[in-house]
């Protein structure tokens, strides 16, 4: 791949955590052929001391690396002001001079990876500052959050819009750089044995996990005014549900698997006013044990407020009113200081009509398909056979596949395909605005309840467990419970 790469918060976590060791590990593997990468960020750096932090985060992130040296030579450094465009006049002057230098062919990816709110004025600045004019390729890459709301997405969007075309955004969701993730659409569409099975009349419902065992950690200040739901269900939660819900794409080309997408969204049941709080259930976590070690409560966390109305858990019922999905609820849940990290998927296919197998004071095990996300990586299916050397007792017995990945918790790989795929101009597993769109409507209509009442119950779970007991109750009052994360891993780690 030939490209310059302008980062747009070079000095902050997630460039140093993710996007340089990502970068380094396509480096490593021969998939940067001419490239070079100009950092930008507010403070006052020379390009040798920012080479050297590139240097110490891919060393802590990768370990020895022995091209570490030639690496950190294509990387350049320019502090800068974001809404001053003398700092824009200047990094398109470095810009022009790496190109040439590189022979880049005039291919720019830009990835703002700094706060949000500065996203459109850079957008802005960088047609206007003529860096966009190239006669290669232009991408912009965006990081989460797009948006605070529909009516901000919208905002932002516009100001995006005006300088780069829709094929040439980028909005990373980084749950769809997970293996997993990208495997559910290969699990489903691949084998006949699933697709067939694969709707209402065969599947009583589906449940995703997503919990965490960190806290809000520093991140304090962002998230009160995000919360789980803005920060975990409009995006990745939504993502998840779309690939399980889609129907077959008639081809993988982005704009297919998109508009299919597209239409789970628009088959999403509106949840609004006084429904929302039997759909969906908000929690917040009070003090507690995580793994051995005693955690302060959410509201004891810096940067937040003392009666802090932002929940740090959200589960609910997502219901897609379409031929395929009628009468299925997708139960989601997410959130932090949670008894374990784990995302999983459940898909808990009905009853088999008669119980001719089980003793009859024995539950019948219906069939599971559990797909693993992280930290283990597979998939497993839940079946019931004869007990061996018994008469016809049946017992359930597990079919497992572990990726080789395993233990690939939140590493930079993911980025890692993702940075891959925006070089190779596949934008498929980005989001597009109309997948956006569609799910924050579905998401401030229960935002707008959610703050327009005080949940004086807060804190409602303890850290350290799996959140607030209502979560039971929306599942019981369906008949079903919850499969424990915990119990459905053994198999794949071991
Ligand atoms: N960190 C993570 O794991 C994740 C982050 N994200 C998203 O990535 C983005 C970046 O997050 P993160 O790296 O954690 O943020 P940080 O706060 O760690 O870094 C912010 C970066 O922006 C720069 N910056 C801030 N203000 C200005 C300014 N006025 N002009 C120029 N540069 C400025 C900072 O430069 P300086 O140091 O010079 O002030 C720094 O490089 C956010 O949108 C976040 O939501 C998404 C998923 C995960
Ligand atoms: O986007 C985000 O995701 C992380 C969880 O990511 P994972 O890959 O570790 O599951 C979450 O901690 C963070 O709050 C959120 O912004």
């Amino acid at each position: 791949m030939t490209s310059l790469i302008m980062i747009f918060g070079a000095t902050g976590d997630l460039a140093k955590r993710k996007l340089f060791p990502s970068l380094y590990r396509l480096f490593e593997k021969g998939k940067l052929n001419k490239f070079a990468v100009v950092g930008v960020a507010r403070r006052s750096l020379s390009t040798e001391e920012f080479q050297h932090s590139v240097k110490d985060s891919v060393l802590s992130a990768l370990g020895k690396k022995d091209r570490i040296d030639e690496f950190i030579s294509h990387f350049y450094y320019q502090s800068h002001d974001v809404s001053d465009s003398n700092s824009y006049a200047m990094l398109k002057n470095l810009a022009d001079e790496i190109d040439e230098r590189y022979q880049l062919e005039g291919n720019r990816i830009f990835y703002l990876a700094m706060a949000p709110e500065f996203f459109g004025t850079i957008a802005l600045h960088l047609k206007s500052d003529k860096l966009t004019e190239v006669k290669g390729y232009k991408r912009l890459v965006i990081e989460k959050p797009f948006g605070h709301d529909l009516a901000s997405a919208i905002e932002l969007n516009k100001q995006i819009r005006s300088a780069f075309l829709e094929k040439e955004v980028y909005r990373i969701d980084h749950y769809l750089g997970k293996e997993m993730v990208r495997n559910i659409e290969v699990i489903r569409f691949a084998n006949a044995i699933f697709e067939p099975l694969w709707n209402n009349r065969y599947i009583s419902n589906i449940q995703i996990t997503s919990s965490e065992v960190l806290g809000v950690e520093e991140r304090g200040r962002y998230y009160e005014t995000s919360g789980a739901l803005r920060d975990m269900l409009q995006n990745h939660m939504m993502q998840m549900v779309a690939l399980l819900a889609m129907e077959p794409p008639i081809n993988l080309s982005t704009d297919e698997i998109r508009s299919e997408k597209v239409r789970v969204f628009r088959a999403l049941r509106t949840v609004e006013g006084e429904q929302v709080n039997e759909y969906f259930v908000r929690g917040q976590y009070g003090e507690g044990t995580v793994e051995d070690v005693q955690v302060p409560a959410y509201r004891e966390e810096t940067m937040v407020d003392k009666e802090s109305n932002t929940e740090t858990f959200v589960a609910g019922k997502i219901m897609i009113d379409n031929f395929r999905w009628a009468g299925v609820p997708f139960y989601i849940r997410t959130g932090k200081r949670m008894s374990t990290k784990s995302t999983k998927i459940v898909i808990q296919f009905k009853d088999i009509p008669m119980n001719l197998y089980y003793q009859t004071e024995k539950m019948l095990n219906p069939n599971l398909l559990v797909i693993h996300i992280q930290p283990e990586e597979g998939i497993t299916l839940h079946l019931n056979a004869k007990k061996a050397g018994g008469h016809l007792d049946a017992q359930e017995v597990k079919l497992s596949f572990a990726n080789t990945g395993i233990h690939a918790m939140n590493t930079p790989e993911g980025y890692e395909k993702l940075l891959l795929d925006c070089m190779r101009g596949d934008a498929t597993n980005f989001t597009h605005w109309d997948e956006v769109a569609y799910s924050w409507s579905f998401v401030d209509k229960i935002s707008a309840v959610w703050e327009s009442t005080k949940a004086d119950y807060f804190p409602n779970y303890q850290s350290g467990t799996m959140g607030p007991k209502e979560v039971d109750e929306l599942l019981e009052k369906d008949g079903y419970f919850w499969w424990p994360v915990t119990d459905l891993e053994v198999d794949i780690c071991k």
